[in-house]
């Protein structure tokens, strides 16, 4: 869909972009990933790794502390996990719009909602609370973030079979409550991390260039068909 100009950087302060195309075919979208806040770069833009996009939307990544946001991220990223314990997002980074689980920076994370086109809504699915505290999310992004702002919901760490804690159909039952899309993914293992950012880049993309012979692009459809189990074990 989109070109990406080349550019030599100009010296930006901000973080190297992943590279990754976000959509397959006819082309690509530019995506400029930083902690848990993604650029998918509609007119030309330089992205932070000093490459121009056509198209630069605004990620980001939301949920509880520790439901694995920076890992999901730095999965799609890099095409790595990033195991044990390591420390916890305490902002929005200076370079991103980096959001931190914790409660007490909740605040800081308001002011981001605005500008985001699209939010990853995590849950960890070895922790119940995690999935429980979904609602009051999805009431503070109703409350701060733009109505058109696309939602997908994540059930991450589905690698952890022995340590489920939320089954996958209440994952379900609480998306379809909420008319967005869910999968459950892995950033350990990679499952379904790619189609989540892939799914999202999809659906901007097509509401951002309204071909008009273009069928409409469906997102929960897409998901739908695209997703994979985890292979295992349901509780
Ligand atoms: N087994 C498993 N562990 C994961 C997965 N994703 C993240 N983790 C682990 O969960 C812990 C927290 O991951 P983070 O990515 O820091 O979580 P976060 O949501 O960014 O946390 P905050 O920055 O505090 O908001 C780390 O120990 C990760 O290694 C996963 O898919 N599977």
């Amino acid at each position: 869909m989109s070109r990406k100009k080349s550019q030599k950087s100009k010296g930006s302060s901000s973080p190297a972009s992943c590279g990754v195309p976000a959509t397959k075919e006819n082309g690509k979208v530019g995506t400029d990933c930083h902690s848990n806040g993604m650029v998918m770069s509609g007119r030309p833009s330089l992205s932070n790794s000093g490459e121009f996009y056509d198209i630069a939307f605004k990620v980001m990544l939301v949920g509880d502390s520790g439901v694995g946001k920076t890992c999901l991220l730095v999965r799609f990223k890099d095409g790595a996990f990033l195991a044990g314990s390591f420390i916890s997002t305490v902002g929005i980074d200076f370079r991103i719009w980096d959001t931190a689980g914790q409660e007490r920076f909740r605040s800081v994370t308001h002011a981001y909602y605005r500008d985001a086109h699209a939010l990853l809504l995590l849950y960890d699915v070895t922790n119940k609370t995690s999935f429980d505290n979904i609602q009051a999310w999805l009431t503070e992004i109703h409350e701060y973030a733009h109505k058109d702002v696309v939602i997908m919901l994540l059930g991450n760490k589905v690698d952890s079979t022995h340590e489920r804690a939320v089954k996958m159909e209440d994952g379900e039952r609480l998306a379809k409550e909420y008319g967005v899309p869910f999968m459950e993914t892995s950033a350990k293992s990679g499952l379904n991390v790619e189609l989540a950012f892939m799914a999202i880049a999809k659906e901007l993309k097509h509401r951002s260039m309204k071909l008009p012979n273009e069928p409409k692009f469906k997102l929960h459809d897409y998901v739908k068909k695209e997703v994979k189990g985890s292979g295992c074990c349901k509780s």
